[in-house]
């Protein structure tokens, strides 16, 4: 389901971003403050020949976690091994990539928040001490030895800071929160990949792009593939803000940059609910979708806009969600007994 939408913030299993990838800090756009942080705490740990202290990305999907991992080693000039949390299965898959690590390498491990305990478990003493404790024998006989590791720095993603356990937050001395990116960051995101993919473009027409990017690079890449193919089927030498427009259209993408999901999601607490609050896994059942995709990909961007809230009793429609969706909010919670 996911997958299909041209606005997801998730992976395609065709890895078309790797090519819009920035690989340098001077490259990547956005996160200025972030970003800025980075480049001193690197140029300290390389100044004093250490490895970089661990760093934590949390942040929406497509905001630019992977690659300003891959950006980090490549400026500490380390080697970057990267996997990801569910796909450590046993302690000991942990325990082989730590030791076959070689000096100051990144480790980067996506989906952190998905690691078993037993996993976990192993990380605590390799981050802080860099030694692995691992157990030879079984029964009486058994005994534990503890393995010196090399220095590494380990770069930890997560799309949900709630889930990760307070000792493995704990242990990352750098934790970095991305941000929705602005418009004007995404129109130099559009202009940079309208240049790499060799697309002659107006700065109006990166803009409509940008504007409609939902705060997120990768979406920007994506929708700027798309309405590349439609301004060439329609025979455009250049994209202007109007083909822009048409192609954007085209796609279900509206003026606010969302699409079919994002308004079958505020529909449903407007149409059924009556503007909430409503529980996410109502909304979830309703809109046969996984809570998680629900709260990490849908509602991030749609609260940021302030069209929704989120609350303790559930989800409510605020007034900006109901004059983007044409709709007029029922005046008080009787309505729905007298229609
Ligand atoms: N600051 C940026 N400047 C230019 N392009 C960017 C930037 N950040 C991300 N991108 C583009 O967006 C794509 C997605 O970024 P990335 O894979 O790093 O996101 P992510 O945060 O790891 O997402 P996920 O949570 O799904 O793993 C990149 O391939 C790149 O093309
Ligand atoms: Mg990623």
């Amino acid at each position: 389901m996911e997958q299909e939408r041209i606005v997801s913030g998730g992976r395609r299993p065709e890895d078309l971003d790797a090519a819009l990838r920035p690989k340098t800090l001077d490259e990547f756009v956005g996160q200025k403050a972030a970003r800025e942080n980075l480049r001193v705490f690197i140029q300290a740990a390389k100044s004093r020949g250490d490895a970089l202290d661990h760093v934590l990305f949390f942040g929406p999907p497509g905001l630019g976690k992977t690659t300003l991992a891959q950006i980090i080693a490549r400026e500490l000039g380390v080697g970057f091994r990267a996997t990801s949390g569910p796909v450590i299965a046993k302690s000991g898959d942990l325990a082989a990539l730590l030791t076959n690590l070689e000096d100051g390498d990144v480790l980067f491990i996506d989906e952190i928040h998905r690691m078993s305990p037993a996993v976990e478990e192993v990380l605590y003493p390799a981050m802080e001490d860099r030694a692995l404790d691992l157990m030879i024998g079984e029964g009486p006989s058994a005994r534990s030895v503890r393995i010196d590791l090399p220095r590494f720095t380990l770069v930890g993603a997560t799309t949900r800071q709630g889930l990760i356990t307070t000792p493995l937050r704990d242990r990352f001395g750098i934790p970095v929160r991305l941000q929705f990116y602005s418009v004007e960051e995404l129109e130099q995101v559009v202009r940079r990949a309208a240049r790499l993919l060799d697309l002659p473009m107006t700065s109006d027409g990166a803009h409509e792009v940008a504007r409609r990017s939902r705060g997120t690079p990768r979406i920007a890449g994506r929708l700027l593939r798309r309405v590349r193919d439609f301004a060439h089927a329609a025979g455009h030498e250049e994209v202007d803000a109007k083909a822009a427009d048409a192609a954007l259209n085209r796609m279900e993408v509206d003026q606010l940059g969302l699409d079919a999901m994002d308004r079958r999601y505020l529909h449903m607490i407007a149409d059924i609910y009556k503007g909430g609050p409503v529980g996410v896994e109502t909304l979830a059942a309703g809109l046969s979708e996984p809570r998680d995709t629900i709260e990490e990909v849908i509602e991030p961007y749609l609260i940021q806009l302030g069209l929704i809230a989120r609350t303790a009793r559930g989800r409510c429609l605020n007034g900006r969600g109901w004059t983007h969706l044409g709709l007029t909010p029922p005046r008080n919670g009787q309505d729905g007994l007298f229609d």
